[in-house]
């Protein structure tokens, strides 16, 4: 396992931070949330002069094995399809990251089909698919760590080229079987609560579901997180468990998407819970564990739509959130600057 460095975000500019948010010319904690997130941005960038350079969102897609076993409403075909869809500029993704001038790269992580060529693509292939964790682990450990570092060098590439907000979504039908196994044996919740209906399955599908995953669980013992990501995990997942801590140890703005990003940084934050100062949850999935899994991270997500899409699409939605707090304690005037009288003492 590589070594991160990630350092807790220190509190010396906090003070200097929460003065300059309240001299603008607004009620005290009248931009509510949005005060939270210029102060946060500011301890992660330890400058009270916040900047957006570049913000990326990486898409991992990857096949799961497990998807053999009935766990989706969709055929593990759907993810090389979208894949193609991606790199056509037809999905979500394209049209939120382009509305909101976000770069957008997708990564062949594990994807059972092979790709075209295309400058978005960036392939990285472990295996085409996992295998399947019925009857076996999904991965061995030494794709694991290719798959980690792999993670963590395209964080890395990011950084290098000055971009510093970047966010992870995942492609890769049966990834909410992965995320809710890596969730239960990590939490101890259980499966009947980490588990939900995915792309779509109707209660008898999803009986069926939980029923896989409890005959999965029981085949393997874990005893660490990264036990639990090699035995249950995924490609992609695992690649998003490098990408949050290399972004972390970068103190880059990272923005956390729906269930499966959660589940890829629950991995991460259990190696190093200093991750989490680093992350702002853009939404509350309607997958049904998310909502437990964020407050396993005592998480409060920016927004509440009720989607349930993956492919970083909650990341773009809520980043015009994020630009407002960097503008209004970027562009606002303070008090004095605008001749405008502070409150009554
Ligand atoms: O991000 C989420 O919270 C989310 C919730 C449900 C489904 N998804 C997406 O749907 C796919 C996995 O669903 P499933 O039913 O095949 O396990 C995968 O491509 C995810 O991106 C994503
Ligand atoms: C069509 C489709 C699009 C997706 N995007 C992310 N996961 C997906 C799953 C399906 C089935």
């Amino acid at each position: 396992m590589p070594e991160f460095n990630i350092k807790a975000l220190n509190s010396e500019l906090r003070s200097a931070l929460q003065a300059k948010i309240d001299q603008k010319t607004k009620p005290l904690g009248a931009l509510g949330r949005l005060e939270d997130l210029a102060l946060q941005i500011g301890l992660i960038q330890q400058s009270l002069t916040l900047t957006l350079v570049n913000p990326t969102v990486l898409v991992f897609a990857a096949d799961h094995g497990l998807a053999d076993a009935g766990v989706s409403a969709y055929p593990q075909s759907v993810t090389a399809q979208m894949v193609v869809n991606f790199l056509n500029g037809g999905a979500a993704i394209n049209v939120f990251t382009s509305q909101h001038g976000l770069e957008l790269f997708i990564v062949d992580a594990g994807v059972n089909a092979d790709l075209p060529s295309h400058p978005q693509l960036i392939s990285a292939k472990i295996a085409k698919s996992t295998r399947n964790c019925l009857t076996e682990p999904a991965m061995t450990p030494m794709q694991m760590l290719q798959a980690i570092n792999t993670g963590a060098n395209l964080v890395q590439q990011q950084h290098n080229r000055a971009c510093n907000c970047i966010g992870f979504g995942e492609m890769g039908i049966g990834n909410t079987s992965s995320a809710a196994l890596i969730m239960h044996k990590l939490t101890g919740i259980g499966l009947e609560q980490c588990a939900g209906l995915g792309t779509g399955l109707n209660q008898q599908q999803f009986n069926h579901k939980l029923s896989v995953l409890q005959q999965v669980s029981a085949q393997h013992l874990v005893n660490t997180p990264l036990d639990a990501l090699s035995h249950v995990g995924g490609f992609e997942i695992a690649m998003m468990v490098g990408a949050f801590l290399r972004a972390a140890e970068c103190r880059m703005v990272t923005i956390v998407d729906g269930f499966i990003a959660s589940a890829a940084l629950l991995v991460a934050s259990r190696i190093k819970p200093e991750v989490l100062d680093y992350c702002i949850f853009s939404h509350v999935s309607d997958e049904q564990g998310h909502a437990l899994l964020l407050r396993e991270f005592n998480a409060n997500a920016l927004l509440q739509l009720n989607m349930r899409l993956g492919e970083g699409s909650g990341i773009a939605v809520c980043y015009p959130l994020i630009q407002s707090a960097v503008n209004f304690l970027t562009q606002m005037a303070s008090f004095s600057d605008a001749g405008v009288a502070e409150k009554l003492t």
